[in-house]
């Protein structure tokens, strides 16, 4: 079998192109704009998670507040490995793809945005803000429709839609961008209908008024 190399001549042997291509995507992988997109993803994830489990533990204390609060699950780890690994194939292969800038900035607009969306949301509902969601009614459990809630009724949802779809507009990683936005967008469809349930027998009356003048916060649902 005989092997051309990039000008078209044929050689006997398939190391040098090998090693020809091998140096390419290494030289893409460690190049500026993928140190500069790949360390905007590391702050980001560092940033929202640490922060997720600090707000929870200066609200309801480091006695209530578990591991679990860094909102670091399986489907999620493994939803950013994917995303990861859509952007090393397409940072080798199709370089070009992640020179858009204009796109690359816009999506670390939609990461700053979503995070003061959701960390409003954590900061205006304090205790009545669980990670889990509540199945009983607790005292200390007010409803809140001040502040960010009087804007839409699921704003910690809006903001992690907006964050975590943005995150994929900063890596120019088409494929993740919309698996991203179809699967967060579905789960939180889900939890918010279920959410919901408890909402309306804590607060009766009040929620229904309530949801019925505001809007969700979240794309397509009521
Ligand atoms: C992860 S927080 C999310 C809150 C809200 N869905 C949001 O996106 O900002 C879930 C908890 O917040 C509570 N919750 C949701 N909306 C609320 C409201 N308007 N007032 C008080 N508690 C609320 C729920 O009962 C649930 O236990």
């Amino acid at each position: 079998m005989q092997f051309l190399d990039p000008l078209g001549f044929v050689i006997e042997n398939r190391l040098p192109l090998l090693i020809h291509y091998a140096s390419a995507s290494f030289s893409e992988i460690f190049s500026d704009t993928s140190i500069r997109q790949l360390s905007q993803m590391l702050l980001s994830l560092i940033f929202f998670h640490t922060s997720e489990y600090i707000l929870a533990v200066a609200i309801h204390g480091p006695s209530n507040v578990t591991l679990s609060s860094l909102l670091i699950s399986k489907h999620y780890a493994l939803a950013m490995l994917v995303s990861l690994l859509e952007y090393l194939t397409e940072i080798t292969f199709f370089p070009g793809m992640k020179q858009h800038w204009w796109v690359s900035n816009f999506g670390l607009v939609m990461i700053i945005v979503g995070e003061i969306i959701r960390k409003a949301a954590i900061i205006t509902a304090r205790e009545s803000f669980t990670h889990l969601i509540k199945i009983s009614h607790e005292e200390h459990h007010r409803l809140v429709t001040h502040g960010v809630y009087r804007l839409m009724r699921h704003p910690s949802y809006c903001g992690f839609l907006i964050w975590s779809v943005g995150t994929q507009v900063m890596l120019c990683n088409p494929i993740s961008t919309v698996m991203f936005m179809v699967v967060v967008w579905r789960f939180f469809a889900q939890r918010i209908s279920y959410e919901e349930h408890f909402l309306k027998q804590f607060f009766g009356v009040e929620y229904i008024e309530y949801a019925e003048n505001v809007a969700s916060g979240v794309p397509f649902v009521k």
